[in-house]
């Protein structure tokens, strides 16, 4: 924490006088202090418990778990050994002496304030660790192996016992997978891969390829929740989210049943998930990890010719299908005697498919398990995905438009009658003839060469169709109607500077590309979401990561994402931003209620790291400081923008978690709310309020682009 606050506000920060600035310096303050203790009281903790059991600690533990579990008359000879064991292993690392002095002359880069976490100071450096002294690692860093506080990985115990015991920078299996009790997948048979519990929370994949005996013993203990510990397996980054592991069996590791678990039992999220019973719509179903039984209720849009493949010298039929419901449309496989059973335009509800991952695209396959039946028609679907976007020349053979009514309540197609009232079939509802939805789908048949095609045009395309001739109707001046899709869809750039025009003869920057992006979400709207996107809200199930996903994913200018070092990270400052917005207006209640808006972070501007360099909570190094000063325009994805956005999100979370920490140990604040979205308000508005102050003192980075 700097202590520039008092010179930079001129405030006091006499404990009597407190004002705003003081509040919160003493709030980060009180957050600081209490960090340091408890860090510092849980490396004590950790030295302490590996000092329980023998001088060797946790070396000592891993020595005792490599061997089988033996029968209590054989414990402490077996303990002995490997205490003695350990400490051999101890007193021969002892020798090693890990660090060479530091080169004479060097200097670590003086940070403008404080040793909090710095942006572009080398951002390889771990958070918290003070410049200008020799490297030691502090209480802060953060081990690269156990992720636990205190240590660096080189002297981490779990690594160099786990080292030692199965030498290739395997892990240990006991320190990974001791007790961890299987959820298999049903694709388990074929030896692939499950997922593993290794704490109470943390579940891991479980991938080997080894012979089918491990895969029985496997299945059976996932059938039985028995408890297993696996011994030699390899702990590697999953290659599919790096911020998780995954396990892998080879030959070498050995299977045993645990007697005890050190946590609980996590039960799969929903067994019927598992069992592929409980209907997910295809927005769900994009979340789902692969290898996992799902069921849906989809439309067919379009079906391929039926093809053979040969599975293990056998020909098996196959078919590639395109189904949608409201919230996405996807690729469905079906096999063997499913095939031909799906017709275009029908709907049904399909269970037991499984997930696949292939090329990066989310698709359904069917399995031995699946079932078929026919339901209501689904009316509003999301088109077609665009790897099914094919163009054919030809001629249309037939055309017709088909009126169809609509249930006010769960918009399925009504049977229409001149009674006065009609009941739904579908949700067995009773309503006025004028209550009914009106739904208008455009039917082609089109033949090009000896191919025929059936094309189905829905009704917010055909709504498209219908305004675009609108385009430049601009003659009634005033009829800015911001809050229509179709307004939007077809802004002109002449009626946006109108909309947008300033009291000076600036105009406002990036015209085009605001153009661009009101057309997008306007046109992203007709075609999949009715033109509301209370729609999108609707599919979204109350999850803030469902809508922010389906925000990202369908509408393209939301994709505020960078390559940095390697990696592809995002921030999704206005999709995050959108969300937060619809919780913050609805008060948390109705469309606004999102059981997970905590999993939503700071929204990654401009503004906020100023506020975060102010409480001291971010500071930059003297050359990302020179280079802000010089007010040098940033592109979107710059090294310099990247590491600011990602050092205010993770300093923002930090304050968060700790904050969270602070409020749970005192009761009187249990009612109180706080998440990072509210740090975020808090810490922008205070910016606004200090804006004169900071102005001279704290610089930001400038950017133009579309997505802060
Ligand atoms: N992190 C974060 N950034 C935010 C906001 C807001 C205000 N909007 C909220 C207000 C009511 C609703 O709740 C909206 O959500 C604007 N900005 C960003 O600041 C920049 C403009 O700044 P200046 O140059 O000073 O105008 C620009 O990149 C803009 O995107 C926020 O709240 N948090």
């Amino acid at each position: 924490m700097s202590d520039s606050d008092s010179g930079l506000l001129g405030g006091d920060t006499d404990k009597s006088s407190s004002t705003p600035a003081a509040d919160i310096t003493d709030t980060f303050n009180l957050f600081k202090c209490y960090l340091d203790s408890s860090l510092n009281s849980f490396k004590k903790e950790l030295l302490d418990s590996q000092e329980d059991n023998s001088p060797a600690g946790w070396a000592t533990v891993h020595q005792y778990e490599h061997n089988d579990i033996a029968s209590d008359s054989d414990d402490d000879k077996k303990l002995r050994q490997a205490e003695n064991r350990a400490l051999r292993a101890i007193k021969e690392k002892k020798r090693f002496q890990p660090y060479k002095p530091r080169p004479s002359g060097y200097s670590a880069p003086q940070p403008a304030t404080g040793s909090i976490p710095s942006a572009a100071a080398g951002s390889q450096q771990q958070l918290f660790r003070g410049f200008g002294k020799r490297r030691e690692p502090s209480s802060y860093d953060i081990c690269f192996h156990c992720k636990s506080v205190g240590h660096w990985r080189k002297h981490c115990p779990l690594f160099s016992a786990a080292n030692q015991s199965s030498g290739s920078g395997s892990v240990n299996a006991s320190s990974v997978a001791a007790g961890a009790v299987c959820q298999l997948s049903d694709v388990f048979q074929t030896g692939r891969w499950a997922s593993i519990q290794t704490s109470g929370e943390n579940l891991a994949d479980l991938k080997f390829f080894c012979e089918k005996s491990k895969s029985e013993i496997l299945t059976d203990a996932s059938r039985a929740q028995t408890p297993l510990k696996l011994s030699d397996v390899q702990l590697v980054p999953s290659r599919i989210d790096s911020s998780k592991s995954e396990v892998l069996l080879n030959y070498k590791t050995k299977i045993e049943v645990c007697r005890t678990l050190d946590f609980n039992y996590k039960k799969s999220p929903d067994d019927d998930d598992k069992t592929g019973e409980k209907v997910k719509t295809l927005a769900e179903v994009q979340a789902t990890p692969e290898h996992n039984k799902v069921a849906v209720e989809v439309r067919v849009l379009s079906v391929s010719q039926q093809t053979v493949q040969v599975v293990r010298e056998s020909p098996i039929k196959r078919q590639e299908i395109t189904v949608a419901d409201s919230t996405a449309a996807m690729k469905l496989t079906i096999w063997e005697d499913l095939v031909s059973k799906l017709e275009v335009d029908k709907s049904y509800k399909i269970l037991h498919l499984s997930t696949r991952l292939f090329q990066n695209a989310k698709s359904i396959t069917s399995t031995k398990q699946t079932t078929i039946s026919q339901i209501p028609d689904i009316i509003n679907c999301a088109p077609a995905i665009d790897s099914d976007v094919i163009t054919k020349e030809g001629k249309i053979t037939q055309a017709g438009l088909t009126l169809s009514y609509l249930c006010d309540n769960c918009k399925s197609k009504v049977d229409f009658s001149n009674q006065k009232f009609v009941r739904c079939q579908s949700c067995k509802l009773k309503m006025t003839k004028e209550s009914l939805h009106r739904s208008i789908s455009g039917t082609l048949c089109f033949s090009s060469g000896y191919e025929k095609y059936k094309l189905t045009i829905f009704s917010s395309v055909l709504l498209t169709l219908a305004t675009t001739n609108n385009l430049d109707s601009d003659d009634s001046e005033n009829d800015v109607n911001i809050t229509d899709a179709n307004f939007y869809a077809n802004i002109t750039e002449k009626k946006l500077a109108e909309i947008l025009k300033s009291d000076s003869d600036t105009p406002i920057p990036l015209l085009e590309e605001r153009v661009a992006v009101l057309r997008e979400a306007g046109k992203v709207l007709l075609e999949k979401y009715e033109g509301k996107f209370l729609n999108c809200v609707k599919a979204c199930n109350k999850s803030a990561q469902s809508l922010l996903q389906l925000v990202v994913r369908d509408f393209p200018s939301y994709r505020d994402e960078a390559d940095y070092q390697g990696k592809r990270v995002s921030f999704y400052k206005r999709a995050q931003i959108l969300v937060a917005d619809i919780w913050a207006c609805f008060e948390g209640k109705s469309y606004g209620e999102f059981h997970d808006i905590d999993t939503i972070t700071m929204f990654a501007d401009y503004r906020i790291p100023q506020a975060l360099y102010h409480f001291g909570a971010l500071s930059y190094s003297e050359e990302l400081m020179k280079y802000l000063k010089a007010e040098k325009m940033m592109q979107t994805g710059d090294r310099y923008e990247v590491d600011i956005r990602g050092c205010s999100i993770w300093a923002t979370e930090m304050v968060a978690e700790k904050t969270r920490e602070l409020i749970e140990k005192d009761s009187s604040l249990k009612d109180v709310l706080m998440n990072s979205i509210l740090i975020d308000h808090y810490l922008w508005d205070f910016r606004r309020d200090h804006a004169e102050e900071m102005r001279d003192n704290i610089p930001f980075h400038h950017i133009r682009c579309i997505y802060y």
